[in-house]
């Protein structure tokens, strides 16, 4: 895709994360296709999904342009978001617009590097990049090994970030301040008001999984909240 005509397309504007895996209720290409349906009629310019199967499901019934994943564990390696060439190969295949992969600097052991990756994406077709880190560091890294746009993904995720705020409004602000590459805010965003400041903050769009599209997960926060409520009550009573 033309990458001018995306940054427009995005531009200020809600990407949803359509994933669930295997072992989610929400497991499966249809449900999947159906989720990125209901959040284009929503407005989301953009669909972020992991896999060949969701990825081809999802482009065919919505048209929109498609951030595409593959989330792959290899033995000894901490990065799984499409950590090589051959994860690459078949987002390419599959037609994703954008091809979303790691980007921190963690090791890869065995693994092609992130300026290979990008190589070969260039090399071998017109998807644009969009690389995920969790640091500050990694974000200016990923600028300059030369990744189209950067997101926070991993922020909190990587074993140096486990004590970050969370959504990392302060990385987004602060990557947004030190480069001209588009910021995706990501990661932990759950709610409108969040998403509103993260792109007062600088972010180029937002993306948003968990808290639209694994209704597990927010079921278990409405039951958790209500459950902490009748806790209180009852030990008041007592
Ligand atoms: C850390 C990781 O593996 N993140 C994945 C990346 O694609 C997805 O599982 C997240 O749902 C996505 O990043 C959106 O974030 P959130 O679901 O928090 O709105």
């Amino acid at each position: 895709m033309n990458k001018k005509n995306f940054l427009e397309r995005i531009k200020g504007q809600l990407i949803v994360s359509c994933q669930a895996l295997p072992n989610e209720p929400l497991h499966g290409s249809d449900y999947m296709a159906k989720m990125a349906q209901a959040a284009k009629v929503g407005g989301a310019a953009c669909i972020r999904a992991n896999g060949v199967e969701d990825i081809k499901a999802i482009k065919q019934v919505t048209q929109l342009p498609i951030v595409g994943l593959i989330k792959q564990d290899y033995k000894n390696s901490p990065v799984y978001i499409t950590p090589t060439k051959t994860e690459i190969q078949l987002l390419i295949d599959a037609g994703a617009d954008v091809i979303a992969l790691d980007a921190t600097t963690q090791d890869r052991p065995n693994h092609e590097s992130l300026e290979e990756l990008i190589r070969y994406i260039r090399i071998n077709s017109q998807c644009l990049i969009m690389g995920d880190i969790s640091t500050f560091d990694e974000g200016i890294a990923a600028v300059e090994a030369g990744v189209d746009l950067v997101s926070t993904t991993l922020s909190s995720y990587t074993p140096y970030t486990k004590d970050r705020v969370i959504p990392d409004l302060p990385l987004i602000e602060e990557l947004a301040k030190a480069t001209t590459t588009p910021i995706i805010a990501e990661g932990n965003i759950k709610t409108p008001a969040e998403a509103a400041r993260a792109i007062e903050l600088g972010a180029h769009a937002v993306v948003v999984g968990t808290a639209i599209t694994r209704p597990q997960i927010v079921t278990k926060q409405f039951c958790d909240e209500i459950k902490k409520t009748t806790d209180r009550l009852l030990q008041s009573k007592q």
